[in-house]
């Protein structure tokens, strides 16, 4: 017995020896299946604490809004990515009312009466980290500036070319680009092959940017249209992409970002393009025209000779490609966006008697700038314009630095992101009737409705408001009047409306990124 004891105790040991590895491998297999469910679900139990507080006890309780916004801040990013955001807005607008609760600590506000609070400075704020996308070379610009101070030094030290009196200076170079458009409107609606229609989007992309090449650093590119302000104009729309794309992988460095095929790879190329073209603009212009220009009347040539009051010096040539490349991103786009929109709403079967209205008009008016600001049907057409279609259509997100009231009893505290877009309150039908229709008469009688003015807020207001708006609104007056009162023109039967679909891009993007024009000169 003793020998089997003796076995069985042997054995009893080395099963017990094999049931601690088991109860090892055991423990091991149980902490590898469990581990992660108990990590799920405290994960869940602190999502779901986090999403009672934002819908239960959070200061922003009492905002209506969609449910998972409440909860999430990921509402509106399927919107984001269908480049429809400012669209879902007005419709969560028209839905819940003048203010939306659209993300845990975020609301979107419609009611025009707020905008001078959040924008004109009533209730201090400041701009979110949404504008490091615009932060091109890591050096920061005057639009990405989060810090007020670092922000009134840059603006201060470059606004005065924007001036209306350097813009008033600078007229004969904007009108001579305008020229150029409406000439190559004629000669490509002459090309045989065309049969009279011409793609009007690209053109007027080429206008807006030539504009800036020659008022910021006193260069033309001469009149072809797939020359070097094409190359330029599609380095800038392509190499943006790059930004977008390090927005989402903010890991990804650019050096790694150029060796990847397809699109990416593309986008950091373009991107690196539309760098070394601003940059040789930049010194070309400082070698040649900088010390000469003493009326300041050249955009850039602040930004060469001038100092930051904020740095006590002037700017490194790296700080000063990024503002440049600021410059011909913020001046471009936008002002081609606008004058597209324009053509289009004109072109359409409904903007014949428009056409023809504003002809008769600037028949009998003189063709200086001055001359054309004091026209009314044409200040109503640019109005409407920049109403229905604003080219910066989307939010411009702001931090709340002190209480805002939104009504008699709704109080959003400081640290509250607000946010209000050119597309809701342009809506607002008590002060636009039919507010889809494009109807420039509503216009007409608007010095009896201060309010409509008030609303329109196509260039913001208060120290962040665009700086470049007179040179805008210079461009938009000399294009307008000279295409309509050289030229009549229709859409083409080719053109959808799903193709001038606003693409929420920040700023707009005609969904196909085309306007075929039938385009007659008269
Ligand atoms: C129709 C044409 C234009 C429209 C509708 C427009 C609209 C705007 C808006 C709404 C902002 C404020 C953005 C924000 O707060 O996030 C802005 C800022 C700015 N815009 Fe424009 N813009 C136009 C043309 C231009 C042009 C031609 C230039 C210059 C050449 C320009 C330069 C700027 C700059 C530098 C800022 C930043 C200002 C700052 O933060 O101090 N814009 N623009």
């Amino acid at each position: 017995m003793a020998v089997p004891t003796l076995v069985s105790e042997a054995a009893d040991v080395v099963g017990g020896r094999r049931g601690s590895t088991n109860s090892v491998r055991n423990h091991g297999i149980d902490w590898l299946l469990f581990g992660p469910a108990i990590i799920l679900l405290l994960w869940g139990l602190k999502l779901a604490a986090s999403a009672c507080y934002n819908v239960i006890l959070h200061p922003l309780k009492r905002i209506p809004g969609p449910w998972p916004a409440k909860v999430m801040p990921f509402y509106l990013t399927s919107a984001e990515a269908k480049l429809d955001r400012a669209q879902v807005l007005l419709k969560l607008h028209r839905k819940y009312g003048s203010s939306v609760r659209i993300g845990p600590n975020e609301v979107s506000i419609g009611d025009w009466r707020l905008y001078r609070e959040i924008y004109g400075g009533s209730v201090p704020t400041r701009k979110t980290h949404s504008y490091d996308i615009g932060n091109f070379l890591g050096h920061h610009n005057i639009f990405s500036f989060i810090d007020k101070a670092q922000h009134r030094a840059r603006r201060k030290m470059q606004s005065q070319p924007y001036s209306l009196q350097a813009i008033y200076e600078n007229e004969p170079l904007i009108a001579s680009k305008a020229d150029v458009m409406v000439r190559r409107m004629i000669d490509l609606a002459r090309q045989p092959t065309s049969g009279g229609t011409v793609e009007a989007y690209r053109l007027c992309g080429l206008f807006s940017l030539e504009v800036i090449l020659k008022c910021a650093f006193n260069r033309e590119y001469g009149e072809a249209i797939d020359g070097e302000s094409w190359e330029f104009l599609q380095a800038m729309d392509e190499g943006a992409m790059s930004l977008a794309i390090r927005t989402v992988v903010p890991f990804l460095k650019p050096s790694v970002g150029r060796r990847l095929p397809g699109f990416v790879g593309h986008a950091f190329h373009q991107f690196d393009k539309w760098h070394s073209m601003t940059s040789k603009l930049c010194q070309d212009f400082m070698r040649t025209e900088s010390s000469m220009d003493k009326t300041q009347r050249f955009l850039t040539t602040p930004l060469l000779t001038n100092k930051d009051d904020y740095l006590g010096r002037k700017l490194t040539q790296g700080e000063v490609d990024e503002e440049a490349m600021g410059i011909a991103f913020a001046g471009s786009g936008t002002t081609s966006t606008t004058m597209t929109y324009l053509l289009y709403a004109l072109s359409r079967p409904e903007g014949q008697r428009i056409q023809k209205t504003l002809r008769l008009e600037l028949n009998t008016a003189g063709e200086t700038l001055r001359e054309l600001q004091d026209l009314p049907y044409l200040n109503a057409v640019i109005k409407e314009t920049m109403r229905v279609f604003p080219t910066i259509i989307s939010t411009l997100p702001r931090i709340l630095e002190a209480p805002l009231t939104i009504n008699d009893n709704l109080v959003l505290p400081a640290g509250t992101v607000v946010g209000m877009q050119n597309l809701v309150h342009h809506q607002d039908p008590d002060l636009f009737p039919e507010p889809e229709k494009f109807l420039p008469e509503r216009w007409l009688d608007a010095k009896a409705n201060k309010d409509m003015n008030t609303a329109l807020t196509p260039f913001s207001i208060g120290t962040r408001n665009c700086l470049g708006q007179n040179l805008a609104r210079a461009e938009v007056y000399l294009a307008t009047a000279k295409v309509f009162k050289r030229l009549s023109l229709t859409l083409s039967e080719l053109m959808t409306v799903q193709d001038m679909k606003m693409d929420d891009r920040f700023n707009v993007v005609p969904h196909s990124r085309k306007l075929l024009l039938n385009v007659e000169a008269i």
